[in-house]
């Protein structure tokens, strides 16, 4: 039977959980969960390994403990937990990339969530007022913590790349281009389960650089804002309007526009901001999207009208297995 807490319980926890996840934070930054993977290891060792105060380091240790990250052996040691075992570098579909992007001091989505209190007061994102720069101009600046974020839209979509590969048919469109597709992990779904297609994988060109090499897609560098020379049947928007403005938008999608035969369809993937007052990860991330960048999420009444100005009909939305949808557009 759930036990109904009261309103003071639920803002003191939604307020401490916070500790939870600088706790988690920590532990992946210091790659306590690698230094694991071998197995059980005593807390001095383990404060050497990482370079940490023993005795802070198992407070730590005894705090997570209690959220299932990491647990304690008989004789004092600490060994991974499967939720711990998420927190690992070197394991591919790992949440370590998106928590490094997310946080600790220095972190992007860190560093961008310090700036909520400007971005509310100003309008303009929480993250440039702090930094003087936008995320993208300092992540272009930090080779590494922009291959953090590569990785971590990778394996922040380990469901829904799948979800969305099978939500339509795309068989129906020999090549299929993602614009602005990462390092190609959503493509490769899509080609996977649709052995008669080809892609094309177009980012910018350190993003493309360190694609995994896929002999079913061709990769095209280039910027979305200067122009899209790619031909191809479906053009693929996954989680990228809700980086941009509406005017930034529209000056890409013009250009996913240009690039379009008549017969050509857009299919824009993103989560749908929904009516209503229920909970939904789209008006956190909205948020999120504030603090870091020029864009936001967006309305079903939002998106049909954006992609109108830039000469686009709405045609159908699909629902995914996933909290995002595929809005198919045709040329207007
Ligand atoms: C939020 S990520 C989404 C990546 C991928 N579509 C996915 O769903 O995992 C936005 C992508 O847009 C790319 N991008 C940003 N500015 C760009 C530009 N001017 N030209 C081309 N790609 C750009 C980024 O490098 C990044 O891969």
């Amino acid at each position: 039977m759930s036990q109904q807490i009261s309103a003071e319980e639920q803002v003191l926890g939604i307020v401490t959980n916070h500790w939870q996840a600088h706790g988690v934070g920590l532990a992946a930054k210091l790659e306590l969960a690698d230094h694991l993977a071998d197995g059980p290891l005593a807390v001095e060792e383990l404060a050497k390994r990482s370079r940490t105060h023993a005795p802070s380091l198992y407070r730590m240790l005894r705090a997570l403990e209690s959220t299932g990250i990491f647990a304690s052996t008989e004789n004092g040691s600490f060994e991974n937990t499967p939720a711990s075992d998420c927190l690992r570098r070197n394991k591919p579909g790992s949440n370590w990339a998106w928590v490094r992007f997310t946080l600790c001091p220095g972190a992007p989505v860190y560093e961008g969530w310090r700036g909520l209190p400007l971005a509310v007061e100003t309008g303009e994102p929480g993250f440039d007022q702090l930094h003087g720069k936008s995320n993208w101009e300092n992540m272009e600046a930090n080779p590494e913590a922009y291959s953090i974020f590569n990785l971590a839209m990778r394996d922040l979509a380990a469901t829904i790349g799948p979800a969305v590969a099978s939500a339509i048919d795309w068989s129906r469109y020999n090549v299929i281009a993602d614009i602005g597709g990462g390092i190609g992990s959503q493509l490769s779904e899509i080609l996977a389960a649709h052995p008669n297609t080809r892609g094309i994988l177009f980012d910018l060109p350190h993003v493309v650089a360190e694609a995994p090499k896929n002999e079913r897609f061709d990769v095209v560098a280039g910027d979305f804002f200067a122009s899209i020379p790619v031909e191809a049947d479906a053009y693929v928007l996954r989680w990228v309007l809700h980086d941009w403005s509406d005017e930034e938008c529209i000056r890409l999608l013009r250009n996913v526009r240009e690039a379009m035969q008549p017969k050509a369809r857009l299919m824009i993937v993103e989560s749908i901001i929904p009516g209503g007052s229920q909970f939904d990860m789209g008006k956190w991330m909205d948020l999120n999207m504030m603090v870091m960048a020029t864009g936001k999420e967006r309305t079903e009444a939002e998106f049909a009208a954006l992609l109108k100005n830039a000469g686009f009909e709405l045609i159908s939305i699909e629902p995914t297995a996933s909290p995002l949808s595929i809005l198919v557009f045709e040329p207007a």
